[in-house]
């Protein structure tokens, strides 16, 4: 059937979604159809009987999802800080705990700028760019460096730096941790991979299958990156700047540690909205 009317649609997503056993049944079949049928939630409301013609690119849609592909994935793009970010092969989904390490560092990178008139940030292993993105977004004097060993992963940061109208105050970096990085900066900021490699395997399917392994995996320990991050620190940062990282929720006591033993102190610790451990704030 090419076309059907838009209340039908959204029953009938909704109904194939939940026959198969998906979770949000009921969100994922919304955002889907809305997506491809470019209508809104007030047309399903008040013009239910609107004739929708991509009725072949939903079902295909709904074919992904039903094969497991997560439903940003499908759609392209994600959500997060109140910004509408793109996703692509190389770059993790942003997650709505990564934005409690943006509201972590937020009120220093407001007072560095506001002190110094400018804020320099280094974002290592950016993905889509959304850390260092929200924090441009969120303060005009800020400029930020997003590193990454993904060439896919650069090009989507520098397109959604282009979309948020902010690339003059973002530049994109092909860099192994610190391997390319000259000069120092306010604020270190880093989610980086931190699943042990064997519990990559233990990981739900929709996370294991289509988030890009190098963005997942910490190496044996999952502590790899926190440990090379805290040896070359020191020689990025300004004198009083600061390094914050988002953490597994098990990691506060061994990432703690390694900083310590590189001669930070802890500054802060926040947990996410689940209650888990989720960030650290250093300073040296
Ligand atoms: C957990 S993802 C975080 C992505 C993004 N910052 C976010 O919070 O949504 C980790 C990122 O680190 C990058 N990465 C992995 N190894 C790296 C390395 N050696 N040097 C720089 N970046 C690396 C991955 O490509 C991935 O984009």
């Amino acid at each position: 059937m090419a076309e059907r009317p838009l209340g039908e649609l959204l029953r009938h997503a909704r109904q194939r979604l939940a026959d198969a056993g998906i979770a949000d049944a009921a969100f994922d079949s919304r955002l889907l159809v809305e997506h491809f049928s470019g209508t809104t939630r007030t047309d399903a409301i008040s013009s239910p009987d609107r004739i929708v013609g991509q009725v072949a690119e939903i079902e295909a849609a709904l074919d992904r999802r039903l094969a497991g592909e997560p439903v940003h994935r499908i759609l392209g793009y994600r959500d997060f800080y109140g910004m509408r970010l793109s996703l692509s092969a190389e770059t993790l989904e942003p997650r709505p705990d990564t934005e409690t390490l943006v509201d972590a560092v937020l009120p220093f990178v407001r007072e560095t700028a506001a002190r110094d008139g400018i804020c320099r940030i280094l974002d290592l292993g950016t993905g889509t760019g959304a850390i260092a993105l929200a924090l441009v977004t969120q303060e005009p004097r800020a400029v930020a460096t997003g590193v990454d060993v993904s060439d896919d992963a650069l090009a989507t940061a520098a397109a959604n730096a282009g979309q948020l109208g902010v690339s003059a105050r973002f530049s994109a970096k092909k860099s192994d941790w610190f391997s390319e990085i000259d000069g120092r900066h306010h604020l270190i900021v880093s989610n980086p991979p931190y699943i042990s490699s064997s519990e990559i395997e233990d990981l739900q399917n929709e996370v294991r299958n289509f988030d890009p392994r190098r963005a997942l995996d910490g190496g044996p320990d999952g502590l790899e990156p926190y440990r090379t991050i805290a040896s070359g620190a020191a020689r990025h940062l300004e004198k009083d700047g600061l390094v914050g990282l988002e953490i597994g929720r098990d990691q506060r006591r061994d990432v703690t540690e390694i900083f310590e033993q590189a001669g930070y102190h802890l500054l802060a610790q926040h947990k996410d909205l689940g209650g888990n451990d989720r960030v650290l704030v250093f300073r040296r």
